[in-house]
């Protein structure tokens, strides 16, 4: 048997951040997140540490729990960033007064990579008090510097050291003879190329850009100045009620982060309060296809401000600003695991705006209409899709109607009982609407887009909203028929008029109805209607797609019903045709009112059609011109 030689992997730390610069991080900025994020958990393992420890003193000394929380509140945490010195000799500081590192932790965490003093048991799903858990994040300081140098010194001893890190995984650490401040302190010199991240400006903006929610101060020193770069304490914004009193900071806020200037908002939080946030709504209608990004703030910390998936895919005309301290984020931290949590968490978020549209329906109606009326069409969208909401939105929606555009609610409250009856097209709407609002008929248009899709809903979300769909032929229902002896005085005429209207297969009745100025009404069967739409085709297509129609329509046909056109008695132009005693004349004023019904109805004309009312358009010019030489 030949011996096996054991031998350890060897890691290219060059070749590493390569993939970590162009593969996993979106831009060489995110040092400046990794440093801070490493700068709050130094922060918080601090204050944690304070707290076990006067926990510990107040059960040997028997304190009260008050004295060991007001013990543990008085250390205040602080970061200042310090940019010095100028073009490729540009050095940016970083200092906290976290926990601060051992020499012990230097060679644990610092030194290997992959090791974090902050992961739990596992390392995905156990949860921690911390940010960084995959103890990579350091490297990213290498996009942009040729050296890390971290001087350190731990609040557990009061040993400070220098440990320096270079890209081709050497490092070298010393104890210093001088005594730091506890905690940490990062230099960066500017990298040949990277001058751009070093710019004042620049670490002013990503500063505030990942850490503008951070809970305890962010000092930008430039040139011997120091500012405040983060928000003064944002702590209210965990509170709802505060959100609501606090008004115009919270739509400040929106600004400020967001770049956009809101009007109203809503405050989120879950049950357990460990995520919430404010959901922004858009102050312009958008489409429901474009992209919902919000802002989500992990432990105060930007994560991303492209998270599709914090809100539920409904709250499209929302924009919100998302903290949370239990999502879990991916390695480049700039996106959540898509996992049970995220899924109850976008639940629950979903829950607290839907039952804001609810109060706000009960006791704030008009604010609610002002957001419908922006974003109506794609809440409509939503509303066909989505049973539940269209049960809290229904009522607002507005729908065009013989009565005018009127909300839902007061469409209901007109029909008094009986079901709401609507045009499943636009085209039918215009051929009954004059007749149908002159005889006080409610009649929907339900031909836009939604529309007859969420009446026919209606009924699933309550059973007492009954809706019936109307064709034209229905409306010609109420009409008022004849007289037995009005009947045989046109019948002659009529007959006229049914042979002049038999080669388009249709027939004429006479009746009386409102307005009328209205003289004719044209309908049609939806049998019909395909035929029409089919002989249309037919004549502009090409010979072998007709070939195909033509057998179609043959089938059709067979089946295919008339269409009517109903003469209006009450019109005084009609009354007089039916007066008239020319068969010539009166072939020709039927051929004119059917097609001027066609165009009033927007229905295509065919070619025949087209012909007839050329012919009859000349035969009462001629008319009218023998006329007038006549007087
Ligand atoms: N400012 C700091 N104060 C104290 N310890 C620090 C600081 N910065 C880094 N460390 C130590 O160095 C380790 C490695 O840091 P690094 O940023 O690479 O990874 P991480 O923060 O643990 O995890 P992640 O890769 O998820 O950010 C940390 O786990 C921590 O122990």
């Amino acid at each position: 048997m030949s011996q096996t030689d054991e031998y350890r992997f060897q890691v290219n730390l060059g070749g590493m951040i390569d993939i970590l610069a162009n593969h996993l991080y979106s831009s060489p900025r995110v040092f400046i997140r990794e440093i801070l994020q490493n700068a709050t958990d130094a922060i918080t393992a601090r204050k944690e540490l304070r707290k076990t420890e006067a926990e510990s003193r107040s059960l040997k000394e028997d304190n009260t729990l008050e004295d060991t929380a007001s013990e543990s509140n008085d250390y205040e945490g602080k970061v200042i960033v310090e940019l010095s010195g100028a073009g490729d000799q540009q050095v940016l500081m970083i200092q906290d007064n976290g926990i601060g590192l051992s020499e012990e932790d230097i060679h644990r965490f610092l030194s290997i990579i992959g090791q974090s003093s902050k992961k739990g048991a596992d390392l995905l799903t156990s949860e921690t008090s911390f940010i960084g858990r995959f103890g990579i994040g350091l490297l990213s300081c290498f996009m942009v510097s040729d050296e890390i140098v971290v001087l350190t010194r731990s609040v557990k001893e009061g040993i400070s050291m220098e440990w320096r890190g270079k890209p081709d995984g050497t490092y070298t650490i010393r104890r210093l003879e001088t005594e730091l401040p506890i905690g940490t302190q990062i230099y960066l010199r500017c990298k040949p190329g990277s001058e751009f991240y070093y710019e004042p400006a620049q670490v002013k903006d990503s500063l505030f850009y990942y850490g503008a929610l951070l809970p305890y101060p962010v000092l930008l020193s430039v040139d011997g100045e120091t500012k405040q770069v983060n928000l003064p304490s944002t702590s209210w914004m965990q509170d709802p009620e505060q959100l609501r009193s606090r008004r115009g900071e919270v739509l400040d806020l929106g600004y400020r982060l967001m770049g956009e200037r809101f009007s109203d908002f809503i405050p989120l939080r879950t049950a357990s309060g460990r995520t919430g946030g404010i959901a922004f709504i858009l102050p312009r209608s958008v489409n429901l296809n474009s992209k919902r990004l919000h802002r989500v703030y992990l432990k105060h910390m930007l994560v991303s401000d492209k998270a599709e998936n914090v809100l539920p895919e409904w709250a499209f005309f929302i924009k919100s600003l998302i903290w949370t301290d239990e999502l879990q984020p991916t390695a480049s931290r700039e996106y959540f695991y898509e996992n049970e949590q995220l899924d109850a968490v976008r639940s629950e978020l979903g829950t607290c705006i839907r039952q804001e549209l609810l109060r706000m329906a009960e006791y704030e109606p008009d604010r609610l209409q002002h957001w419908i009326r922006l974003h109506e069409l794609s809440m409509k969208a939503l509303a066909v899709e989505d049973d539940e909401f269209l049960r809290i939105m229904h009522r607002w929606f507005s729908f065009e109607s013989t009565f005018g555009r009127r909300e839902l609610s007061e469409l209901i409250r007109e029909a008094g009982g009986r079901p709401l009856h609507y045009t499943a097209t636009v085209d039918e709407y215009r051929q009954i609407t004059h007749v149908a609002a002159a005889q006080s008929m409610l009649v929907i248009n339900g031909g836009y887009i939604y529309d007859s899709e969420i009446l026919d809903k209606l009924h699933w979300i309550d059973a007492t909203l009954q809706t019936e769909r109307l064709s034209p032929e229905d409306v010609s229902l109420s009409f008022t028929g004849l007289t037995q002896e009005e009947h045989t005085k046109y019948y002659d005429v009529l007959r006229v008029m049914d042979a002049a209207l038999q080669p388009m297969r249709c027939r004429a009745e006479l009746k009386r109805f409102e307005p009328a100025s209205l003289p004719v009404l044209y309908t049609i069967s939806q049998d019909a209607l395909t035929l029409r739409s089919m002989e249309h085709t037919v004549e502009e297509t090409t010979s072998l797609f007709s070939n195909v129609l033509d057998s179609l329509k043959a089938g059709v046909q067979q089946n295919a019903g008339y269409s009517t056109l109903y003469f209006n008695l009450s019109n005084p132009v009609v009354a007089r045709i039916f007066e008239a005693t020319d068969t010539q004349m009166i072939t020709a004023a039927t051929e004119m009112m059917y097609v001027n019904a066609l165009m009033m109805g927007h229905y295509p004309m065919n070619r025949s059609e087209l012909g007839l009312m050329n012919r009859s358009v000349l035969h009462f010019i001629n008319w009218g011109l023998g006329n007038g030489q006549n007087t």
